[in-house]
């Protein structure tokens, strides 16, 4: 089974605060965020924070990942730099609109992984899609480098260029099917929005519910709150792992008896029911059965 990616942190990488207790409320991943969680007049004060946080012990159990500034800003080969000299997991780029956004961002990573000393090609990618031009060449953004683990959708820069607001998610109907589609033609992982009211578990069990059936991985979140809810909405139900290991076990009496398809309480039975049975009995053993 792939990675566990369910949920991903964003700290604001200015906060010492919450850089230094971030580690025990376990999401997948964590993300150290220098873009627009952090002040302009922070912006260096809050690389060099997260620079000595990725190299604490705290953080060696977990993924982390730092959301960069964009590569034409003043700030972001510094905060790539830092990061990858730090020996981060995943860099991701934020407003990413053409495959030469990863392109450029590759060739520096490997100056740098050269120069300090690191394996080429440890460094992982992921590109957040952020615009309609985004949206558009997300297939080619998701094709653009072996490096990317997964390509994210964001969606308050997204509902802006499109000249709209965040609501019941209409306005993100089309970008998600299509960052969705781009990142499992790509063989990668596709991570959702971020729930801004973390108010409201109500709105945001009914996201994840939505974006978990459509077959995102997982989201960003801004908050720890978010994080237990989200894992448990991943996890399957007791009925399910019931069903899943009734399926199993009818498969392997149909190979026995030499049938291709079989049929379990009047349901035909065949290869894609029984991988998606084994892929319910992983998820228990991953994430436990849902509370
Ligand atoms: C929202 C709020 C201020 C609420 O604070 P509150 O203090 O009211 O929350 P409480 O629940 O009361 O906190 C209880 C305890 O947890 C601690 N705690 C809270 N949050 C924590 C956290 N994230 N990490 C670790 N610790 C945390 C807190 O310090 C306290 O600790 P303690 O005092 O010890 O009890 C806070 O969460 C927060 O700042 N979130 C991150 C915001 C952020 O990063 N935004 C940028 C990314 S989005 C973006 O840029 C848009 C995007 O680009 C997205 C895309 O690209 O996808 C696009 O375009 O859509
Ligand atoms: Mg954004």
């Amino acid at each position: 089974m792939n990675k566990l990616r369910r949920s991903m942190l964003f700290i604001p990488g200015s906060s010492a605060a919450m850089l230094s207790t971030a580690f025990i409320y376990r999401p997948d991943s964590i993300m150290f965020d220098l873009e627009d969680a952090v002040s302009l007049k922070e912006k260096d004060s809050a690389r060099l924070l997260v620079f000595h946080a990725l190299q604490h012990p705290m953080y060696k159990d977990v993924e982390t990942v730092v959301r960069i500034n964009p590569l034409n800003t003043p700030f972001g080969l510094k905060d790539l730099e830092a990061a990858v000299r730090a020996g981060v997991d995943v860099i991701r780029l934020p407003k990413t609109d053409t495959p030469e956004d990863i392109y450029q961002l590759e060739r520096e990573i490997v100056r740098i992984e050269e120069s300090c000393g690191r394996p080429v090609g440890s460094t992982q990618l992921m590109a957040a899609i952020e615009s309609a031009l985004g949206v558009i060449n997300a297939v080619a953004i998701a094709r653009s480098s072996p490096r990317l683990m997964g390509i994210a959708l964001a969606a308050f820069d997204y509902v802006m260029d499109m000249q709209t607001e965040r609501g019941d998610g209409t306005e993100l109907f089309y970008a998600r099917c299509a960052v969705l589609h781009a990142a499992r033609a790509a063989g990668i992982d596709a991570f959702d929005v971020v729930y801004a009211d973390i108010n409201d578990e109500a709105g945001f069990l009914k996201e994840v519910d939505l974006i978990k059936r459509m077959g995102f991985n997982g989201k960003s979140l801004i908050n720890p709150r978010q994080i237990e809810i989200l894992h448990n909405a991943y996890a399957p139900t007791q009925e399910e792992v019931d069903y899943a290991e009734r399926v199993i076990a009818a498969a392997e009496e149909g190979e026995r008896n030499g049938l291709g398809v079989i049929s379990l309480n009047g349901k035909m039975i065949d290869a894609p029911i029984i991988n998606h049975a084994r892929v319910v009995i992983e998820r228990r053993n991953a994430s436990g059965i849902r509370q």
